[in-house]
């Protein structure tokens, strides 16, 4: 005879939006859910069912014990999802590493490529806690939309099939549809570079270029998506799902999105200094250069890590890609 389910223990580290809705999911699918945050009154807040810095308007369940103490957050733990953005992720780790239980899954859900080192946030992970299993969650999930409760597909992927399905099934519920892979790379970069992506759509919205530019720069952009993801090992046929295609769809559609938000910002030639947090920014200047490196052929990555730095107007950009020698239309 089977005995009781034994109820999941997920532990979510950040108390940002996306940490929030993923630890209100995570409740939804029936876990143990403690999250971490290190404000203290973001903790109390999300305890008591709000979390009006970062998910302003919306009340939730009760039932998340919120908490600024690693230990307590991590203690006998069974699984524990990473959500800070991508380049706190190194500082988080060695802040977590004498905590983290081991053979514990760690599961990325920041979107990014370090900056100063170019890694891939799953690197990281092996490089600092070897004896966790790393998966990545991705793919086309506004925070709001996951803490509202309203259906959402994405995308998690392990090296080991049976923990990526494992992973799946744990977090799946009424409203978020979990999909497994073993392809970690691709879902990784589709994650991190549609971001880039949606900030050059947010800046041809911003600079008025019309809806055509806007479509063609997101199709380009989708090649150098597939082109990078060659060179890194990625699956190519990861990239025309959930992570990939479908989170540039989402991303660079919507003001919704903070990465095309601040494209259409950068567009309108706006102030950028306190915006909310757009992953795509660092990423874009490492994405760059990684293509550059690889002789990977990438104009609107180039073109938008210059435009950030100030080196070019996006109306410069503009020019330069319509101007480029004219060449068959390569998809890869
Ligand atoms: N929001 C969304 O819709 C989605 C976001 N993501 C990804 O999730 C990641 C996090 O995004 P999101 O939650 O939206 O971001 P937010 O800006 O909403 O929140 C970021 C959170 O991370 C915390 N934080 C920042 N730096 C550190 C650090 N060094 N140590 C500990 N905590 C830190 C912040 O704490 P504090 O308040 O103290 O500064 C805050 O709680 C990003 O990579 C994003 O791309 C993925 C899918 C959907
Ligand atoms: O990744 C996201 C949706 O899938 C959230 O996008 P932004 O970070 O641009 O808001």
């Amino acid at each position: 005879m089977r005995g009781p389910e034994k109820t999941p223990k997920t532990t979510i580290l950040g108390g940002g939006a996306w940490g929030t809705a993923l630890a209100l999911a995570a409740l939804h699918a029936g876990h143990h859910v403690r999250l971490w945050a290190r404000d203290g009154e973001i903790a109390k807040a999300i305890t008591k069912g709000k979390n009006p810095r970062y998910l302003p308007g919306i009340a939730f369940d009760t039932g998340i014990e919120a908490t600024t103490d690693l230990q307590t957050a991590l203690d006998q733990t069974d699984c524990v999802l990473s959500v800070t953005p991508a380049q706190s992720l190194r500082m988080v780790l060695n802040e977590i590493r004498a905590h983290m239980p081991a053979n514990i899954p760690l599961v990325l859900c920041a979107k990014g490529i370090e900056r100063e080192t170019g890694a891939l946030l799953s690197a990281i992970v092996t490089e600092i806690l070897p004896k966790a299993p790393v998966a990545v969650l991705s793919g086309p999930s506004f925070a709001t939309d996951v803490a509202r409760g309203l259906p959402t597909a994405v995308v998690v992927a392990a090296q080991d099939d049976a923990l990526a399905m494992d992973l799946a099934a744990r977090f799946s519920a009424r409203n978020l549809r979990c999909y497994a892979s073993t392809d970690i790379i691709g879902v990784e970069l589709g994650g991190a570079l549609k971001n880039v992506f949606a900030i050059a759509a947010g800046a041809v919205a911003g600079a008025e270029l019309g809806a055509s530019a806007q479509a063609a720069m997101v199709t380009r952009g989708f090649v150098e998506l597939r082109r990078l993801g060659v060179v890194f090992g990625a699956q190519p046929e990861t990239l025309m799902g959930l992570s990939g295609l479908g989170d540039l769809l989402l991303t660079c559609s919507s003001t919704q999105s903070r990465n095309f938000a601040y494209g259409v910002a950068l567009g309108r030639g706006e102030v950028l200094e306190g915006l909310p947090l757009a992953e795509g920014v660092p990423t874009a200047a490492i994405a760059a250069r990684l293509a550059a490196q690889h002789g990977v052929e990438a104009p609107i990555l180039s073109a938008v890590a210059a435009i950030l730095a100030g080196v070019i107007t996006v109306h410069e950009a503009v020019e330069a890609l319509m101007t480029r020698p004219l060449k068959h239309e390569n998809l890869i």
